[in-house]
């Protein structure tokens, strides 16, 4: 650790699950959500920190309670969900949050995935603060395979570019297994996630190299540099790069969002999120010919694990969720109290 750099451990404490979307639900209603919408945002904001998605949990709230505040997204949309086609559904979200407009649509698309096999949900005039995972893993838990798709703010250099331009654009993707949870991953397309820069900010640590660059575009371990006026790289080069370019286009071309750079903060003073768009295609596998998906799916888990492989993603946020449904939620004692504060 360096003199310049202290990294200050905060206190924690243990709050229960069903606790902690409580508390999160009375804040989001006490900063302008219909009750509605704060109960969706309560389990989805509670789920990332059961799971130890710290980027993406509690330590999201003061942008959504600053954004709510803005006027700049309504916590009282109602989405209006449109039957477009037999595997096509699309939702105006209102200028509300994603998770709604997908709670709204769910049925429909789960309905049009079973019968025509493959179903798409375009998602626009939205707002996604989120992790993705949740989007997707209950689909599989219900034997579907889901892949979503959603762009964010520039603030990613694209590979051979001069300048920002991309989002951190994740893909997440769930899929069925016959034994145990379902195979989920959920990345960024940059090489790291924004809010996990700024956390690195916060905490007074350094940036592992090789993830953004400073406001001369030279290559930076110091979050605050890419922070203030620098940039992301995407991850794996032009790899990566291509993948987040392909979010641009399903999420904001394909839906009618925004691409991630038509987004001007400056117009909207504590506005956290920009107006993006949010695509997921929903497979139902047992379409396919042949043997189980689920049962393939498990084969290749098992050859992985016999080829030596100890750690698939989602085992880490399992462990975490496992052990916090035990023994509570550990949160920052500070960030609770706030919460408590903004609560009441
Ligand atoms: N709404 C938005 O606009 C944005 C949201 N995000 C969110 O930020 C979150 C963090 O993204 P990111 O930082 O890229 O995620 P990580 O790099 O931490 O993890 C990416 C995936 O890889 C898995 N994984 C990580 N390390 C290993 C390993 N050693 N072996 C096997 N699997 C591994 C993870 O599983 P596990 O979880 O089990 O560790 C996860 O599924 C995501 O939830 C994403 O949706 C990011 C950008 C924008
Ligand atoms: O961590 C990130 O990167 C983002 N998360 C939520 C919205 C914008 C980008």
């Amino acid at each position: 650790m360096s003199a310049q750099s202290p990294i200050v451990e905060n206190a924690t404490a243990l709050i229960g699950f069903n606790d902690l979307v409580g508390l999160l639900y009375a804040v989001f209603v006490k900063h302008g959500t219909s009750p509605q919408v704060a109960a969706i945002l309560a389990r989805n904001c509670a789920s990332a920190e059961r799971d130890g998605a710290h980027s993406h949990g509690i330590f999201r709230i003061p942008g959504y309670l600053s954004t709510l505040a803005s006027g700049w997204v309504d916590g009282k949309a109602t989405p209006v969900v449109t039957d477009v086609a037999s595997g096509f559904v699309r939702v105006d979200a209102g200028n509300g949050f994603a998770q709604p407009a997908l709670e709204a649509a769910r049925a429909l698309l789960v309905a049009k995935a079973r019968s025509a096999g493959i179903a798409l949900l375009a998602i626009h005039n939205s707002h996604h603060f989120a992790a993705l995972w949740p989007d997707v893993e209950p689909f599989a838990e219900d034997g579907l395979v889901a892949l979503s798709v959603v762009n964010s703010m520039t603030c990613v250099v694209p590979h051979g570019a001069d300048r920002p331009l991309f989002g951190t654009n994740p893909i997440a993707f769930a899929a069925p297994r016959a034994d145990g949870a379902p195979i989920v991953f959920d990345l960024a397309t940059s090489a790291i996630a924004h809010g996990d820069v700024q956390i690195a900010a916060r905490k007074g640590e350094r940036l592992p190299p090789g993830m953004g660059v400073d406001s001369l575009g030279q290559p930076t371990t110091d979050p605050k540099a890419v922070l203030e006026g620098g940039a992301l790289l995407p991850f794996g080069g032009h790899k990566g790069s291509a993948l987040s370019m392909m979010v641009e286009l399903l999420a904001a071309a394909l839906t009618g969002g925004n691409f991630s750079f038509e987004f001007n903060w400056a117009d909207h003073p504590g506005a956290r999120t920009p107006w993006t768009g949010q695509l997921l295609i929903v497979i139902d596998p047992s379409k396919t010919a042949g043997q189980s998906f689920a049962e393939r799916s498990q084969e290749l888990v098992r050859q992985m694990h016999a080829a030596g492989l100890r750690r698939l993603p989602g085992d880490r946020r399992h462990r975490t969720r496992a052990k916090s449904m035990e023994e509570g939620v550990v949160v920052d004692l500070e960030a609770l109290n706030q919460l408590r504060d903004w609560a009441t």
